[in-house]
């Protein structure tokens, strides 16, 4: 996608990203995406069709077959130092033996914070998501939603340059869903914080965005890169009533099913 602002800065850049699987499925092909500093950026695409392999593979998890992932100007190896992710299933992301306090703190160690120093940034993370009552209990002790928050302030008080996020507010109810999508919109906002966020959900890719990459399937390539211009700040009810919000969701929603006209924008 061009820059559209003089000053943009491709914090992330992917370039003729492919991997394959050991068993020779090739899960994703030739992806390249370049994404902005501060950028928020919905990935959606029918399921298989390779989102988080896509995330694996920038997060560092898995090895790209081909291909490279640049970011803040240099080629990863490994887990990035300045990044984040926050997965759906919140069950497992956080010790079941530590405090929600210090769940959150851990990663701080990595930043070679003092001890105080990673309290304050804790509980400083926690107040932003809504959870400093909550910072002495034990996540299971709280609601799966709330459990998710503590994810979410765990990445957020680490302060990584890309945060990831895959299917992040799949397993909690609607309003929680969409709390966290108006946190996340929050954080982005204060922190200048670049995101990716993997979604199933198009008019939730839509309602973060400031684009929404389509992958199609077989093997995952970018099928659309669509930019989202909707006002801000966005709202969870004026924002979804906008007839600029109800066209992109059709548009998105006809490209992740394949059934677009063959004149729909993309990029
Ligand atoms: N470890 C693996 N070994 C072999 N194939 C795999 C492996 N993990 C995923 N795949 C295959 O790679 C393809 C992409 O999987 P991936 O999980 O990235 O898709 P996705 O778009 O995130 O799916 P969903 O939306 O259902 O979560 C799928 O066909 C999947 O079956």
């Amino acid at each position: 996608m061009p820059p559209l602002t003089p000053g943009w800065f491709p914090l992330l850049e992917i370039k003729d990203l492919t991997h394959a699987y050991a068993d020779g499925h090739v899960a994703i092909k030739d992806v390249n995406l370049s994404v902005a500093d501060g950028e928020l950026v919905s990935i959606v695409g029918p399921s298989g069709c390779g989102k988080s392999t896509l995330l694996r593979c920038i997060a560092g998890l898995i090895r790209p077959t081909q291909g490279h992932v640049i970011l803040d100007g240099k080629p990863t190896e490994g887990i990035p130092d300045n990044l984040a992710v926050v997965f759906q299933d919140y069950s497992r992301s956080l010790f079941p033996w530590l405090t929600v306090r210090d769940n959150v703190a851990l990663p701080l160690k990595r930043r070679g914070m003092s001890r105080a120093e990673r309290r304050e940034a804790a509980m400083e993370a926690l107040e932003a998501v809504g959870l400093a009552a909550a910072a002495g209990k034990f996540p299971w002790q709280l609601s799966g939603g709330m459990q998710q928050r503590v994810s979410i302030a765990r990445a957020l008080a680490y302060r990584p340059s890309l945060l990831l996020m895959d299917e992040p507010f799949g397993s909690v109810d609607a309003q929680t869903r969409e709390d966290l999508e108006d946190l996340t919109l929050r954080v982005r906002g204060s922190d200048g914080m670049t995101i990716l966020l993997v979604t199933h959900d198009i008019d939730e890719s839509v309602y973060v965005g400031d684009r929404v990459v389509v992958l199609g399937s077989s093997p995952g390539h970018i099928k659309a890169d669509l930019r989202i211009d909707l006002p801000a700040p966005r709202e969870q009810i004026s924002t979804r009533q906008l007839p600029e919000f109800v066209r992109l969701r059709a548009e998105v929603g006809r490209l992740v099913r394949g059934t677009e006209q063959p004149t729909a924008a993309t990029a």
